[in-house]
């Protein structure tokens, strides 16, 4: 596609134009004028395109996909027969789903006859709103969008089915899971006369494995003739996945920003592509593990106006379990709010809530759940102790700042040594980052020993939070040993100690990994583990039980082990006497076999003297005899 200059773009001037209804709503969402993405977007996904959409966070993919949609979905010659799907959209987490579900929400609102399906669908759930007037009525006929949002964990598939047969949604938007439960009702019908147009949102990321099998299922119940679009920051990662959606011709859109590069010395910058947007700065600062949680405590008091909503990434759920006990103690001044992808949902919506909404100086502690789509204006800094684990991420983390032209930071902490090559490695993925310079943070080792002493203090109140901060330390070792980037991030590189007060740790847990270390695993600190306790009651008393069941255990182990030893013996001299025995008596059955020979010989022999003497006696007796006769 040509370039496109500012001054060309304006909604009026889309082709097709767009119905009345949806530049009222624009405008009066304040969007002047179409983003880069949009005013190239929207005209080849009103048409009959397939499109493979990247553009840089934050530029308004969401609206460049939704317009089409919407508007395809209202220029049908008929409404579409009753449990019939128009269009899909496929997100990878729950929130980003909630998310485009209320921006859609919102463009209906400036619809009337959706609107009012909306308003019906309200008076249904809240009998509270009773006196309010009935919804304007329209002719059967109308063409009006209907949305229905399916999350896993907020309601049964069997609930989602109920509403969609109540309400025969057109547009459905969704987590794959819970999208492939409803499409597997023989009562959802996606036939190729309705189907219109399916979405995947983060597109690169519902390519990724995790998600391989749900997708092949739900791509196997729609109609192959079908629009698709794709839609992220990264889209470009996957295009060798592309073949797999069964996208025909797509037309691809990349929108990149143009920067000038920081100059070498005696050059000037060179202009290059970026893959994250002008407003958002994108920094580092190379420090050891122990320096850089005082560095963010430094980083927050210092920052001009001061952050109100940060986002902080870390590698695991457990981290996080553990961190946002400890993390208040240190980073005074900051709410400090916890989401993850194992809390419960209930606790998920909650916190991303309380974050959302909140109006005092907050820290959104959290993974990668919270690491794509996600549109929270007002985060002004995103912090990454360690770059994620795989490097598709970064842009993603990174762009929840500085969203929308406005300005944001996103600082990522390197480990010093050969974690410094991950600068190169994102330059050449059109990644540039620079270090921090203002302001300039200078931490010493009295601040490193201030922050590790303040979460030790934490972890000795109770015994919980020092088994989590084992597991948690556990579970990041493990992300670190799978980064994507494996010759910059080895596992062998680490300074353990110096994570150890790092993490606030009360000892190094044991663990393959530290099979070969030969440092000082108590960290130089004087713990007596048993004597830690929890602070929970019934959780302590059991614990004090099986510490004296073990003691006891032991006890018997030991006795046992003295009582087998004394058994073994006995064995040992019994088995030694019945040898004896047995040899006494072969002794004695030879003996005896010996003495019956030897009897055997006399006998035989005494015999033999009997004989001869008979003989003797006879022939004498016939001397006689003859003597006689004469
Ligand atoms: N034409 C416009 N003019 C000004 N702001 C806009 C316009 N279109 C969308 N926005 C706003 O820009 C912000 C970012 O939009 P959106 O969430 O769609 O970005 P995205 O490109 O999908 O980002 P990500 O890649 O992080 O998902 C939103 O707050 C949205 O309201």
């Amino acid at each position: 596609m040509a370039p496109q200059t500012k001054t060309e773009r304006s909604w009026s001037a889309l082709t097709p134009p767009l119905s009345e209804w949806i530049l009222d709503a624009i405008s009066a969402m304040g969007f002047t004028k179409p983003t880069p993405v949009q005013h190239a977007a929207i005209p080849m996904f009103m048409g009959n395109k397939d499109v493979v959409v990247e553009a840089v966070t934050g530029s308004g993919k969401t609206l460049a996909f939704m317009i089409p949609m919407v508007e395809r979905l209202l220029r049908l010659d008929a409404p579409l027969k009753k449990n019939h799907v128009g269009a899909i959209i496929l997100t990878p987490t729950r929130e980003l789903a909630t998310q485009i579900h209320t921006v859609l929400l919102s463009l209906l609102k400036f619809h009337a006859p959706s609107a009012a399906v909306m308003k019906t669908d309200d008076e249904d759930s809240d009998m509270e709103d009773a006196d309010a007037p009935p919804p304007p009525a329209f002719p059967s006929g109308t063409l009006k969008v209907v949305p229905q949002l399916l999350l896993g964990g907020t309601v049964t598939p069997a609930q989602d089915l109920s509403w969609f047969l109540k309400n025969s949604p057109n547009i459905l938007i969704g987590t794959p899971g819970r999208l492939l439960e409803l499409l597997s009702s023989p009562h959802v019908h996606c036939p190729q006369s309705s189907f219109d147009a399916l979405v995947m949102d983060e597109a690169d990321r519902l390519l990724d494995m995790g998600f391989k099998d749900d997708l092949q299922r739900i791509l196997s119940r729609l109609p192959k003739q079908r629009r698709t679009g794709l839609f992220s920051a990264s889209v470009s990662e996957a295009v060798d996945q592309l073949i797999r959606v069964g996208l025909r011709n797509p037309v691809r859109i990349a929108v990149k920003v143009k920067s000038r590069a920081a100059p070498k010395e005696g050059e000037e910058g060179v202009i290059e592509d970026k893959r994250t947007p002008a407003s958002l700065q994108m920094s580092y600062l190379v420090l050891p593990p122990s320096h850089k949680i005082p560095a963010i405590k430094k980083l927050l008091a210092t920052l001009q106006p001061q952050p109100q909503k940060v986002i902080m990434y870390l590698a695991t759920c457990y981290s996080v379990d553990y961190f946002q006990h400890v993390l208040p103690e240190v980073l005074k001044g900051h709410a400090i709010i916890p989401l993850h992808g194992k809390h419960p949902d209930k606790v998920r919506r909650k916190n991303f809530a309380k974050f959302v909404d909140s109006m005092a100086p907050s820290i959104l502690l959290t993974t990668d759940v919270a690491a794509r789509g996600l549109d929270i204006p007002a985060v002004d800094l995103v912090l990454q102790t360690d770059p994620p684990s795989d490097p598709k991420t970064f842009i993603h983390r990174c762009g929840r700042a500085g969203r929308a032209g406005r300005r944001g930071l996103a600082l990522t902490f390197l480990n010093p040594g050969r974690e410094e090559d991950y600068i190169e490695f994102l330059r050449i993925r059109q990644t540039p980052i620079s270090p921090l310079t203002t302001p300039e943070l200078t931490i010493t080792s009295i601040d490193a020993d201030a922050a590790s002493k303040k979460m030790r203090t934490v972890a000795r109140s109770d015994r919980a939070i020092f088994d989590k901060a084992q597991r948690g330390f556990v579970s990041w070792v493990r992300a670190y040993s799978k980064h994507t980037a494996s010759s910059i991030f080895r596992v062998a590189d680490l300074d353990w100690e110096d994570l150890g007060h790092a993490w606030g740790l009360l000892r190094l847990p044991s663990m393959p990994e530290l099979k070969k270390f030969e440092g000082d695993r108590t960290l130089g600190l004087d713990f007596e583990l048993d004597a830690l306790a929890y602070k929970d009651k019934v959780r302590e008393k059991q614990r004090l039980e099986e510490l004296a069941e073990g003691a006891k255990k032991k006890r018997f182990e030991k006795r046992d082990k003295e009582k087998d030893a004394w058994t073994l013996k006995k064995e040992h001299r019994a088995t030694k006497e019945v040898r004896r025995e047995k040899k006494e008596k072969k002794r004695e059955h030879e003996r005896v076999a010996k003495m019956d020979e030897e009897e055997r010989k006399k006998e035989a022999e005494l015999q033999k003297m009997i004989a001869q003497v008979r003989k003797k006696v006879v022939e004498e007796e016939e001397d006689a005899f003859e003597g006689f006769s004469d």
